[in-house]
């Protein structure tokens, strides 16, 4: 039985810190949730509420209609996976797979049939009679995980999961959960730091800062509509830029570092802004009497499909514009002077508090 897990008015208090704020939200039955933010941000914290390892003072976390508050860690019915493994080294992989089943009086047939299958799920079935110690890091987490999903968890807790893997191993290790996880229906809460983990392994995000969450959506929106400078600084690379809102003729144009940029949607407000722009959002060109941010190109990178140019403004400022390397584009000089335009579509404007207009 896999549930939606509602998380209504949370807080959570250590003396007087207040590590989680208010927390409201719903993970739906089978979704696949991360709470992604910084060191300190408060995820493990409410990632350790669900499990039972933290008490819930404020608020409830109820699992369908039943709400959990009270109900002890060991009979929340939680598959977990952390980031240190925690597999038992003297016990055979067999027998670490087949322990969180001993203390649910499940036959010794059926227990039996239960860990081959975790171990067909997580492709380990031939290394049933090894020790860990004797496997790989990533080969020891897919024992985790068969433990985890062995008991046929209500909701699947994963912290960090794969913070201690290799980066290669790190994908692979991504895409069996992943496939697993869907293959399962299990809903399962997933706990990194790792923006980019975040958006290829979730159905949705909650991004998080000092314990708060700033912005629930599904990857895509998160990454082009962030829903304020913090998450757009926080998901992949961002220019931020201090500008000036400034209505003329009836048009709003951001004027910033020298240059303007048009911005053809309403906007009421008139004065300093922050604007953001993503390197793959600028866009090039050499006709230097065109309106946009006059700079000189200083440094080139190249990242494989596409160059990354650092681009000095007028006043020092410095930004990056990516530009696709492929149909015979040519490549630019350094020291070669540009302006950066911006599609208005792309353009995000911030108040002074961060929150986007
Ligand atoms: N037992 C505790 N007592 C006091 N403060 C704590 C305790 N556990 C966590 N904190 C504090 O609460 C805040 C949130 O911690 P938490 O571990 O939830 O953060 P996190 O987002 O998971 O960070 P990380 O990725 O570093 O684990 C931090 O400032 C942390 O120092």
């Amino acid at each position: 039985m896999s549930y939606a897990v509602h998380f209504k008015e949370i807080d959570k208090y250590y003396g007087d810190f207040h590590a989680v704020k208010n927390a409201n939200f719903t993970v739906k039955e089978g979704e696949f949730f991360t709470l992604l933010g910084p060191s300190g941000c408060g995820k493990t914290t409410l990632l350790r509420m669900i499990a039972g390892f933290n008490s819930i003072e404020g608020g409830t976390i109820s699992f369908g209609d039943k709400v959990i508050n009270k109900i002890p860690a060991h009979k929340r019915n939680i598959g977990m996976v952390f980031q240190n493994y925690a597999i038992f080294p003297h016990m055979t992989v067999f027998n670490n797979v087949a322990y969180g089943l001993k203390a649910r009086s499940i036959g010794k047939k059926e227990a039996e049939e239960r860990v081959l299958k975790a171990l067909r799920l997580v492709r380990m079935e031939e290394y049933k009679d090894r020790e860990p110690s004797k496997l790989s890091g990533g080969q020891q987490q897919r024992i985790a995980l068969a433990r985890a999903i062995v008991i046929e968890p209500d909701v699947l807790l994963m912290d960090e999961p794969l913070s201690n893997l290799d980066a290669k191993l790190r994908l692979e290790m991504r895409t069996i959960i992943k496939k697993l996880q869907r293959e399962l229906g299990i809903t399962t809460i997933y706990v990194t730091h790792d923006q980019e983990e975040a958006l290829a392994i979730s159905d949705r995000i909650a991004v998080m800062k000092l314990g708060v969450i700033q912005q629930i959506d599904v990857p895509e929106n998160i990454y082009k509509s962030p829903a304020n400078a913090f998450v757009a600084g926080f998901i992949g690379t961002s220019n931020f830029l201090k500008g000036e809102a400034v209505k003329e003729n009836g048009k709003v144009y951001l004027h910033a570092h020298g240059g303007k940029l048009s911005y053809d949607r309403d906007l009421a407000y008139e004065g300093p802004v922050t604007l953001s722009l993503r390197p793959e959002e600028g866009v090039l060109t050499k006709n230097l009497e065109e309106e946009g941010l006059r700079g000189t190109i200083t440094l080139s990178t190249f990242l494989g499909d596409f160059m990354n140019y650092e681009i000095t403004l007028t006043d020092g400022t410095i930004m990056e514009v990516n530009e696709y390397t492929k149909d015979g584009k040519t490549l630019r000089e350094i020291g070669e002077e540009v302006v950066v335009k911006a599609d208005a579509a792309v353009l995000k404007v911030y108040n002074e508090e961060g929150q986007v207009m």
